[in-house]
């Protein structure tokens, strides 16, 4: 471990991250771990075993204490006090937000207290493209401005202040729109797992000026994923190929008039559509957000997460 003092984290590399899952070893059966594949075909087990099992472990701590805090609250006010328990994660376009955040809910699922872990992306909290042509911004998807975010922030305050049934807005790659007449319903959850580019926001980097208060506000522990900018390329035109590959027979779907245009015509305009839109953004609005992450993954060639930085 490398603690060097002028930094404000301590940091890991693979090796000396995977041997603390040992302390209090939690096992998963070959038959738990295929189910966690199902998450995401590409994902290594030991991928699964050697990263993300620690951070559960790390994190299922930090949880813990969190409940004991608000029992003593609750003993305090002489009333019920209960408040999940929020986790962010933020990173680039394609870095692999989503796929993290599936993991790990369902790995905290796992641990013997069986919490209840729900999980939503800030994506659903994007203007529709109705709204976002209106304002002539469909170049600028996933930036601060295209966000309702004072609907993102009433969600979290929602949810922070145990309100019963909390609704969310959902949002489709494939339609590449926000679903109408659709939304997921977030009932009391334990924990609440909130993904996306922005959860790590605030004034400095993108947040309107007006605002005085921020999502990152209501979130306890931060993972900012992370990957040099040419990784992220391929990984994003990856993607894009494969949404492209679903979509041949699909008219609805957003790609497919990606799949009815030569693979090179598709490939330009992916390789546009990253330099234009996403990496501009990552520039601008996200990676500024990395250093106020709790925690770092650093990834490196097929999403190997090659060290691990954790606030002191
Ligand atoms: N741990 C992993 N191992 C292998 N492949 C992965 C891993 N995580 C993500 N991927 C792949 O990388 C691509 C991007 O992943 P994902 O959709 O999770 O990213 P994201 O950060 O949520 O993206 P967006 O912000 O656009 O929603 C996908 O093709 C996914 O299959
Ligand atoms: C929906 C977001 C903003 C974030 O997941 C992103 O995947 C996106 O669609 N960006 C806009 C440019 C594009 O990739 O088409």
């Amino acid at each position: 471990m490398d603690n060097h003092h002028l930094s404000p984290y301590m940091t890991f590399n693979r090796k000396e991250w995977a041997a603390l899952r040992n302390a209090v070893p939690m096992t998963l059966t070959q038959a738990e771990l295929s189910s966690l594949q199902g998450i995401n075909e590409d994902l290594s087990l030991e991928e699964v075993s050697e990263i993300y099992l620690p951070l559960s472990r790390l994190l299922n701590y930090y949880i813990s204490n969190h409940f004991t805090r608000h029992m003593i609250l609750s003993r305090f006010l002489g009333q019920d006090h209960k408040t999940p328990y929020v986790i962010g994660i933020a990173g680039s376009v394609a870095v692999g937000k989503s796929t993290t955040a599936r993991v790990l809910q369902a790995l905290l699922t796992r641990w013997p207290e069986h919490r209840k872990v729900a999980l939503v992306t800030t994506d659903g909290f994007l203007y529709p493209n109705k709204i976002l042509q209106e304002r002539n911004m469909m170049d600028k998807k996933g930036f601060p401005q295209s966000y309702d975010v004072k609907k993102l922030l009433k969600f979290v305050s929602d949810i922070k202040s145990g309100i019963e049934k909390v609704n969310a807005p959902v949002y489709s790659h494939s339609v590449y729109d926000i679903v109408e007449n659709e939304s997921i319903e977030v009932e009391q959850p334990d924990i609440l797992i909130l993904e996306g580019l922005n959860v790590l926001q605030n004034q400095a980097n993108g947040a309107a000026k007006s605002n005085r208060v921020f999502v990152s506000d209501y979130v306890d522990f931060s993972i900012y994923v992370d990957a040099e900018i040419p990784l992220l390329h391929d990984w994003y035109i990856n993607r894009f190929l494969k949404f492209r590959a679903g979509a041949f027979s699909d008219p609805s779907s957003y790609f497919h008039h990606y799949s009815q245009i030569p693979e090179s015509e598709a490939l330009a305009r992916a390789e546009q559509v990253w330099k234009t839109i996403n990496e501009l953004n990552l520039i601008e609005n996200i990676l500024p957000t990395k250093e106020r992450a709790s925690l770092i993954l650093t990834k490196g060639a097929d999403h190997r997460v090659a060290s691990i930085q954790l606030r002191k």
